[in-house]
């Protein structure tokens, strides 16, 4: 898509957003809340008509093409979108015969941990249940491609480990898989390109670990917290030239760049001078979080 723009009344959620994705890939779309992750998926799936740019998916417009784009595509929406009395498993099966060449319903329910809910109104089903049906009709069809709308927000451990093991399952298979996650592991175990999405702009697509080289990732860091407001211009003078340190967000402190034994004695001493005691330091590698803060200046969740 190009230029992509959705606006809702004086608000402009997506602005100008720009992203191409390779068939056969993994993208996670990464974004603080109400970056407008949503609202660009949901113009690529045709439930929203865009204010501006241009969006083709699968070579299709997704309004004006929709009924032939419909049946090559698979979406799991953030909110169901499912009958609330329809039964689990026989809505599955119901949805498989609408396609050609369905997958097995019966590996799927076993895969997704859905046995038990087989006869269970869909509106009776735990979120989690409800949650992996939506992933299973999602892919029942065999799409080409899948938009996956942050497909584990909510999920125990378990649940999420076989929802990625279904991604991981359908990108060996071939399909083009296009998620939202405010997960950073997630982003790094499953994706093949990460999109970080801020204020309706993608402002960095990249592998995971092209992000992490283009961001200094390789940098190590010493984290802190501390009472809000600290001087670091004043900490940065007394630290070797190459150094960088933000407080994001209030009280929480980050010294990155060439992080020696020396570095994290002066640091500590500076606090010291000052009578702060730095809670929680540790120092370690930067990490795509801290390359996501960079970016947006948010955390993640
Ligand atoms: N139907 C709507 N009417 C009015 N404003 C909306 C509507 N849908 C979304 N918005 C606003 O547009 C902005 C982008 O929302 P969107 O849901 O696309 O973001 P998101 O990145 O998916 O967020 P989240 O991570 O919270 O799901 C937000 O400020 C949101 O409040």
């Amino acid at each position: 898509m190009t230029g992509l723009v959705k606006r809702y009344g004086a608000k402009t959620a997506v602005d100008g957003l720009n992203l191409q994705v390779e068939a056969g890939t993994v993208t996670a779309v990464l974004g603080p809340n109400g970056a407008g992750k949503t609202s660009t998926i949901e113009c690529c799936e045709g439930y929203r008509k865009p204010d501006g740019g241009t969006v083709r998916v699968l070579g299709l417009d997704p309004v004006a093409q929709g009924e032939q784009l419909r049946p090559r595509i698979g979406v799991m929406l953030q909110s169901g979108g499912i009958y609330p009395t329809v039964r689990a498993v026989e809505m599955l099966k119901h949805t498989a015969k609408l396609y050609a060449n369905p997958l097995d319903t019966d590996a799927l329910v076993e895969r997704l941990g859905l046995g038990s809910a087989g006869r269970t109104p869909f509106r009776r089903l735990s979120g989690g249940q409800q949650q992996r049906l939506s992933l299973a009709l999602a892919v029942v069809g065999r799409p080409e491609l899948v938009f996956l709308d942050e497909p584990t927000a909510g999920l125990d451990v378990q649940a999420r480990h076989a929802t990625w093991e279904l991604i991981e399952q359908l990108r060996h298979d071939g399909v083009t898989v296009v998620l939202t996650t405010h997960l950073l592991d997630e982003a790094e175990r499953l994706a093949d390109t990460v999109a970080i999405v801020d204020a309706g702009q993608v402002v960095a697509h990249d592998t995971p670990a092209g992000l992490a080289a283009a961001h200094g990732a390789a940098d190590t860091a010493i984290r802190f917290t501390a009472p809000p407001g600290l001087d670091l211009a004043e900490l940065l003078g007394t630290l070797p030239k190459d150094l960088t340190a933000v407080e994001q967000p209030p009280g929480s402190y980050t010294v990155a760049g060439d992080v020696t034994a020396d570095v994290l004695a002066k640091v500590t001493s500076w606090c010291a001078a000052k009578d702060v005691m730095p809670q929680g330091l540790n120092v370690g590698r930067r990490t795509l979080e801290d390359v996501f803060l960079d970016l947006t200046g948010r955390e993640l969740r």
